[in-house]
């Protein structure tokens, strides 16, 4: 058991948050605010316990050099306006200008450092650079759920310095996530899509222990075919992992998992909006054509079929291309089987929740989590390092 807000008494304390506000930006400005509006519970509860609260966090990948598309500015900005309150935001986060600014707080208010990835620190989890950061405050709080699988400074290295616990997101995620990974109502059926079986392995082997349905689609889904015999033609496959298919398949067979690939696809003729397109069955892909949605009328049905009678649903990557309207009718497909379910619904960050998000159906699921690689690794039972680098209960 991790350390929680509700261990330490802030009144007065210089307090260093690690939230995720790595939100999508066009053209300056923020397209979807969902990361800013889950850090506002703990924010907000800082605030009111009078900490002087201190924002940090990556946004994008700026590579170790300042980026100026990659500021914070517009996410301090949107925070200020969802929090009601003014956010001082600083040009760096460690040196000078932030010590001042912190010398400067009162109680109950909000700093926001500039991105940490600006400085190359970050990501090698530099000791002196951790240091620079934790020196700023007192106390350390964790509620950067989507970026719990990086071992960085401003997510590990800082917990060296300061007492650390985890904030209300973070446990939120870890609650839901670990409440359908270790205490599943059954049938339990997990979805997992994308581009490809590589990043996956570890949650297919993971999952094979503990699901009743293994519904595979996407880019994922042709390796399998190709493994079953199938031709798949000019589809995204990886040759060097049919065997590790096979072997998939097997062990599924073994431990009585219901390993479900598609029974029909929608196949074009270039990786395109506009392309050629028609339904096939999955044994009867052309010569040259491409499978870009896993989703045809009949693959639908039967995965729909199986999540109507599922207890617990987790889905992690979308079952096609589901960027272009013509290949999404899939994952769209899939999205409004788990809306209408009564299980228990649980979607992976990332793709898939920009797809139940794209489809007005994000009140409908039981938990979106706010990470998209984090849930991934959660998924695969793979222990995430910004978590334990919190201090336990004792
Ligand atoms: N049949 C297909 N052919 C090619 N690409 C596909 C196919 N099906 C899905 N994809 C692509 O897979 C990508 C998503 O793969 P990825 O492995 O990144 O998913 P993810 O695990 O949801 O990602 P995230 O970590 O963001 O949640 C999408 O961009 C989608 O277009
Ligand atoms: O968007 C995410 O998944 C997190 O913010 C982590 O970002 P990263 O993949 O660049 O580390």
């Amino acid at each position: 058991m991790k350390k929680t807000l509700k261990d330490v008494d802030f009144k007065g304390k210089r307090t260093l948050v690690r939230v995720d506000f790595n939100v999508p930006l066009e053209d300056g400005k923020i397209t979807d605010d969902t990361r800013i509006e889950a850090a506002l519970p703990t924010i907000k509860y800082l605030v009111d316990e009078g900490a002087k609260v201190i924002l940090m966090s990556h946004l994008g990948r700026p590579k170790g050099k300042v980026v100026d598309s990659l500021r914070l500015d517009p996410v301090a900005q949107r925070l200020a306006e969802l929090l009601g309150k003014e956010v001082t935001k600083v040009d760096d986060c460690i040196g000078d200008e932030p010590k001042e600014a912190v010398s400067e707080m009162e109680n109950g208010d909000v700093l926001l450092l500039e991105n940490t990835r600006f400085h190359a620190g970050e990501k090698k989890n530099d000791p002196d650079f951790a240091r620079q950061l934790a020196e700023l405050a007192e106390v350390f709080v964790n509620d950067a759920f989507g970026a719990a699988h990086r071992a960085h400074a401003s997510t590990v290295g800082v917990t060296e310095h300061l007492p650390s616990v985890a904030g209300f997101l973070l446990q939120r995620e870890l609650n839901a996530l670990g409440e359908a990974m270790e205490n599943p109502g059954h049938p339990f059926v997990a979805i997992l899509g994308g581009a490809k079986v590589s990043d996956k392995i570890g949650v297919i082997k993971n999952l094979l222990d503990k699901v009743d349905y293994l519904l595979v689609g996407g880019g994922i889904a042709n390796t399998f075919l190709l493994a079953k015999g199938y031709e798949v033609g000019d589809s995204l496959v990886e040759e060097d992992k049919v065997e590790l298919a096979k072997e998939l398949l097997k062990e599924a067979e073994e431990k009585g998992v219901d390993l479900v690939l598609p029974e029909d696809v929608v196949i074009a003729e270039e990786f395109k909006e506009d392309a050629n397109h028609k339904v096939v069955s999955a044994d009867s892909i052309p010569e040259g054509w491409q499978i870009l949605d896993s989703g045809g009328p009949k693959t639908i049905e039967k995965y729909s079929d199986i999540i109507a009678k599922a207890e617990t649903v987790i889905w992690n990557g979308p079952i096609g291309v589901f960027e272009m309207d013509t290949f999404a009718k899939g994952t769209n497909a899939l999205a409004e089987a788990m809306a209408r379910s009564s299980a228990r619904t649980v979607i992976g960050g990332g793709d898939s929740a920009a797809a139940v998000k794209k489809a007005g159906l994000e009140d409908k699921m039981s938990h979106i989590s706010t990470g998209g690689g984090a849930s991934l690794m959660f998924f695969e039972g793979k222990p995430l390092p910004g978590v334990e680098a919190l201090d336990d209960v004792e």
